[in-house]
């Protein structure tokens, strides 16, 4: 079925100094106008190379991503992407960050007009009162705001999302979701966030994506949240499948865990034999 944004068998190689590594292959993925996807897996599976490469920023070795009916070949303001830490021109103030990128796509409109925009979505995100203070002066969880307030003023077709609340402690973390929640209530932007949170997967999505561990990583399971919006975290946290979806999705964390248990006690057994018969073979000679 084809999709808003289609991820079709998509994958990547790194060249190393061993040679290629195929960490992602054959990694299919659909999404459908406004639909908000959670992806996880464990550290190093390859989830942020996915996201940069539907981002533009990383080359593609092979398949492909459309979004919005069009082959993506380098990062383009169609995509906004929002990092842990946000990378803001500490000097200039969060209205002049946002205003960066807003004068580029709004070229055609006035300065008042794009003064406006900028300020809107600094405004959504609880800084209107912060407008010209200067990102350095702003606390993370402020900086991460303005991040996001750039990422929706260039009014993207997409969001890309890598763990943005990564770095900020529990109680900021759970008040930009919901902010982000609001904003995207509104504008209903199609949303790919990678998170290490499995509670913060469930309370977000629409869907959550589990990658298989590498290489060759490729999707591994999908779940659907049954969860009404706007999300309420009380009744989500209620709900009777939470627990249960919760459960199943930590289970296929912890069985990809224990196949790459495995595969490393093989590969070090592979390690010690090949050590061994060299020995044997240098005393024999
Ligand atoms: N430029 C590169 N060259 C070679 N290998 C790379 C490169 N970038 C990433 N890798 C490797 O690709 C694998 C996947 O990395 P990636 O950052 O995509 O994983 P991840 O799932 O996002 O990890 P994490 O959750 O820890 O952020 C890792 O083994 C990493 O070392």
């Amino acid at each position: 079925m084809a999709g808003y944004v289609e991820m079709y068998r998509l994958g990547k190689t790194y060249d190393t100094p061993n040679g290629p590594a195929v960490i992602v292959e054959d990694f299919n993925l659909n999404m459908t106008k406004g639909e908000y996807v959670c992806l996880l897996g464990h550290s190093g599976c390859g989830k942020s190379t996915v996201l940069s490469m539907v981002a533009g920023l990383n080359p593609i070795t092979s398949g492909g991503v459309v979004v919005a009916n069009r082959e993506i070949d380098g990062p383009g303001p169609d995509r906004g992407v929002v990092f842990q830490s946000p990378c803001l021109m500490p000097w200039m103030t969060a209205l002049d960050n946002v205003l960066l990128g807003v004068n580029q796509v709004y070229s055609h409109g006035t300065r008042a007009q794009r003064h406006d925009i900028a300020a809107y979505y600094l405004t959504l995100v609880g800084l209107g009162s912060s407008l010209n203070k200067r990102a350095k002066d702003l606390s993370q969880g402020m900086q991460q705001r303005v991040g996001i307030a750039r990422a929706f003023a260039l009014k993207p077709k997409m969001l890309l999302l890598d763990e943005p609340f990564g770095m900020l402690d529990s109680l900021t973390r759970m008040e930009l979701q919901e902010i982000l929640l609001e904003i995207l209530m509104r504008d209903k932007v199609t949303t790919l966030m990678i998170t290490h949170d499995v509670d913060e997967a469930l309370f977000m999505s629409d869907r959550v994506v589990i990658m298989t561990n590498g290489p060759r990583a490729r999707v591994g399971m999908v779940s659907h949240m049954p969860f009404d919006r706007p999300r309420v975290r009380a009744d989500v946290l209620e709900h009777p499948e939470y627990y249960e979806l919760r459960g199943e999705m930590i289970q296929f964390l912890e069985d990809q865990d224990h196949k790459k248990l495995k595969a490393d006690a093989a590969k070090l057994e592979a390690m010690k034999t090949e050590s061994e018969s060299t020995l044997t073979e240098e005393t024999v000679s």
